[in-house]
């Protein structure tokens, strides 16, 4: 058997190397090494602690090391982060063992120069901890929020304009935070209390949510997939406040739905329960590829009222003109609502992309807009927090279509569902926040066109 941090530092190789995504990469190292469930933790730990806390761990070896650490192998490099991150973030490893295992890793991946620089820059990193000069708060706050939490200047200095400092350094905080793995019950099947007691029979760990009545947290299992009650289609694991889109959107049986952004189908599935798998529902993509994925969620969830569609959402309007009783535009987006669940994800994002990004948004929606018949429903929704991706994209296309106007969701809300949690919900719109509700971040807005 490996040892847990050469495992880790595998996998870390591979997401800085080769662009591999973090949970893949170890998922696929903890399948092949099967680790006791002590080293297993731990490895996740140290593989997703070191890619989310980059930018920090550079930063605290650049105090220690004088040249470029781009000018170090990837090896070298990144066990000197894995070794910062233990020393700084993990306080049940003593630091002599982050000391001694790191210059261990670097005798199988260096020589006796790379050894004695790994220990020496270590060694220096323990004596001085306590003494570091840290941006200031007042001074540089942008500076000390991205290395005190972890995020690019650029994320940064978005939030700082969009919610302000003490806000802004409470989403940062839970951007770091581990995310709950949550469940949505398939309620064509079972009620979310039957299932608890499935679950519990499994040895799952339940815990119900706090808005939407089908969502469950789980805990306390090796992995959703080797589950029967998956395998049985009992649930599909979605985020809370996606699973509050469904609600938003709210179609009935026998409704004509058009989602036109719907692999890999998880909202799609749910407008499915909701209409009690009775009407219709074009489920469209624009990658081949993901058509598979949408079958097979509707397959193992036991859905036969979709249809999956290879489709461009920005030519929806030249076949399906005013067909669509509901429809719904889970736009492509930033992503900045899910940085607890993909620790190399904000790492991986540019600045430069929003205009790009924005007008993709616009094309879809304004194409999506012209499938609603009177009276009907439209709902943009995304997983990020940028209010130029989000209400302000909401707001010029409404600009521009005078016949659609915000509509409440209050009515909408389950009788479950906090008000107070959501204060613009009254105006047709919420953005759900990691430290506010403890969810993803996820933006929604329901629109009805008149009738
Ligand atoms: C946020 S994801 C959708 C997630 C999905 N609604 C769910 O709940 O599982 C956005 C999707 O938009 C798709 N997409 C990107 N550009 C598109 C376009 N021009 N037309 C249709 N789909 C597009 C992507 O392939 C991606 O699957």
């Amino acid at each position: 058997m490996r040892s847990a941090r050469k495992l880790a530092l595998e996998v870390i190789y591979q997401v800085d190397r080769e662009g591999a995504y973090s949970n893949i990469a170890l998922n696929k190292v903890l399948e092949k090494y099967q680790p006791e469930k002590k080293d297993r933790a731990f490895i996740t730990e140290l593989v997703y602690g070191t890619l989310k806390r980059l930018n920090t761990l550079d930063w605290i070896a650049g105090r220690f090391v004088s040249r470029p650490l781009d000018s170090l192998t990837p090896w070298i490099r990144n066990i000197i982060r894995m070794g910062i991150y233990q020393i700084f973030f993990m306080d049940k490893v003593p630091n002599s063992a982050a000391c001694n295992e790191s210059v261990n890793l670097a005798r199988k991946f260096g020589h006796q120069g790379t050894v004695k620089f790994v220990n020496g820059v270590l060694r220096n990193v323990v004596r001085h901890k306590d003494r570091l000069k840290w941006p200031d708060k007042d001074a540089e706050p942008v500076e000390y929020l991205s290395i005190h939490y972890s995020h690019p200047t650029w994320m940064v200095s978005l939030w700082l304009e969009e919610f302000g400092f003490e806000e802004t350094e409470k989403l940062c905080r839970a951007n770091n935070e581990t995310p709950p793995n949550s469940i949505r019950t398939n309620t064509l099947k079972i009620s979310r209390d039957e299932l608890i007691g499935v679950l519990a029979g499994e040895g799952v760990e339940c815990r119900k949510g706090e808005f939407a009545p089908e969502t469950i947290n789980i805990s306390g299992f090796k992995s959703i997939a080797s589950l029967k009650s998956h395998a049985q289609g009992l649930y599909l694991v979605q985020d809370e406040s996606s699973t509050m889109v469904g609600h938003i959107v709210a179609p009935k049986p026998g409704s004509k739905v058009i989602d036109a952004c719907s692999a890999p189908g998880g909202k799609t599935t749910h407008l499915a329960q909701l209409m009690n798998n009775q009407g219709r529902i074009l489920a469209g993509d624009i990658h081949q590829h993901k058509m598979g994925l949408i079958k097979e969620n509707c397959s193992r969830l036991g859905i036969n009222i979709i249809e999956p569609a290879l489709v461009d959402a920005r030519e929806l309007h030249k076949e399906y003109k005013e067909w669509a009783d509901f429809v719904l535009v889970d736009a492509p987006c930033s992503g900045l609502g899910v940085l607890r669940r993909r620790p190399e994800l904000r790492w991986r994002k540019t600045v430069n992309r929003f205009n790009e990004l924005t007008a993709l948004q616009m094309a879809i929606l304004r194409s999506a807009a012209q499938c609603v018949k009177a009276g009907g429903v439209l709902v943009y929704s995304t997983c990020t927090v940028n209010r130029r991706e989000n209400l302000d994209l909401v707001r010029s296309f409404l600009e521009n279509a005078p016949e659609f106007r915000l509509d409440s969701l209050l009515p909408l809300f389950p009788d479950t569902c906090d008000r107070t949690k959501f204060p613009t919900a009254a105006e047709g719109y919420i953005q759900f926040l990691p430290h506010v509700h403890g969810t993803d971040g996820f933006f929604a807005a329901r629109m009805v066109k008149e009738g």
